[in-house]
């Protein structure tokens, strides 16, 4: 199968490389597009623009920062709608919002082609590994087309219905890990603070019915001040930031994803937005601790 590929940050290089593994010809396009010389070295093929993707590829994957981001590749010049047509299928796996993915999906279909949004949960190491959660909406057609991509980057694969569910499914579940990794990180700092060991405080945690994935794997790297990005907190504040809007059209109240979300806006405005989300951590040092 051949798909094209936008966007080879974190998550796209290492969900093309996966593709390349397993016998997928892909076709790449990155803003800075000198990031596709490594992938071409896996045996990629390279498109000068989103347009000259679309044009070579039947299927094309985006994978990008933000809604900002998404829109730009899909409406600006040499972008995807100059090419997409009927015959033709847009997957969008950023993580958005539902107002841009449904804006994308009715551009895209209105020029004949279909458009799956399919954003992801899991971060880098399971891309790589090929072990991503894909919660995908829109085309039924395209998503039972595109299922052997889905299969090689995802261990398993939601179909959700209508545009517009895959992103709040994902922005739910962000949403809950932003809140919980606050929760985290101060029980960490107060365990420290309070004369106890951090390390039998995870070890303590692992044994518990509050054990899960997300501290097992930051929680050492946290003790360590570690902080190399494999989910850049920049993201994470900007699904916490859609979540707590999609809160505010369906009147849920949500206090402690409300102080998460200033909790990472503390840490990008420390200037630590291009670390991983764990860095959030720092927050909490960056306090006044003298009374
Ligand atoms: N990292 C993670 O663990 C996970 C991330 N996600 C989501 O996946 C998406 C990508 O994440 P990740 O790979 O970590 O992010 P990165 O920041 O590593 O990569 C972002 C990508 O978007 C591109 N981009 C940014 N702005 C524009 C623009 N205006 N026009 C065109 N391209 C642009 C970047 O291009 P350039 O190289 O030129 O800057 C780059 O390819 C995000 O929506 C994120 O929330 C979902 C699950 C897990
Ligand atoms: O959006 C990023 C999710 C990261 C994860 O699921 O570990």
């Amino acid at each position: 199968m051949e798909v094209g590929f936008l966007g080879l940050g974190i998550m796209g290089k290492a969900m093309s490389i996966n593709l390349l593994r397993h016998g997928f010809k892909v076709t790449v396009w990155n803003r800075t597009l000198s990031k596709c010389d490594e992938l071409v070295e896996h045996g990629a093929s390279i498109g000068e623009t989103p347009a000259a993707v679309v044009k070579k590829c039947k299927y094309t994957i985006a994978m990008l920062s933000d809604p900002s981001a998404a829109q730009s590749v899909v409406f600006d010049k040499d972008g995807v709608l100059e090419q997409i047509s009927s015959g033709k299928g847009y997957i969008d796996m950023s993580t958005v919002d539902a107002e841009t993915a449904s804006k994308i999906s009715e551009a895209i279909k209105a020029k004949g082609g279909d458009f799956l949004e399919a954003p992801v949960s899991g971060s880098k190491k399971p891309a790589e590994d090929g072990q991503l959660v894909i919660l995908a909406a829109g085309d039924k057609a395209l998503y039972d087309e595109i299922l052997p991509a889905f299969d090689v980057l995802g261990k398993k694969s939601f179909y959700l219905g209508e545009v517009g569910n895959g992103a709040k499914m994902k922005l739910v579940v962000n949403m809950i890990m932003g809140s919980m990794m606050n929760a985290f990180s101060e029980g960490l700092t107060l365990a420290e603070r309070s004369g106890l060991n951090p390390g039998t405080l995870l070890d303590v945690l692992d044994l518990g019915a509050i054990s899960n994935g997300m501290f097992k794997l930051k929680g050492p790297t946290m003790l360590k001040n570690s902080y190399s990005p494999a989910f850049p907190l920049k993201h994470q504040q900007k699904d916490m930031r859609l979540a707590l809007a999609l809160g505010d059209e369906n009147a849920v109240s949500m206090p402690v994803a409300a102080a998460a979300n200033e909790a990472f806006k503390k840490a990008r405005s420390l200037g630590l937005g291009d670390l991983d989300f764990s860095a959030v951590h720092e927050t909490l040092k960056a306090l006044d601790h003298s009374t």
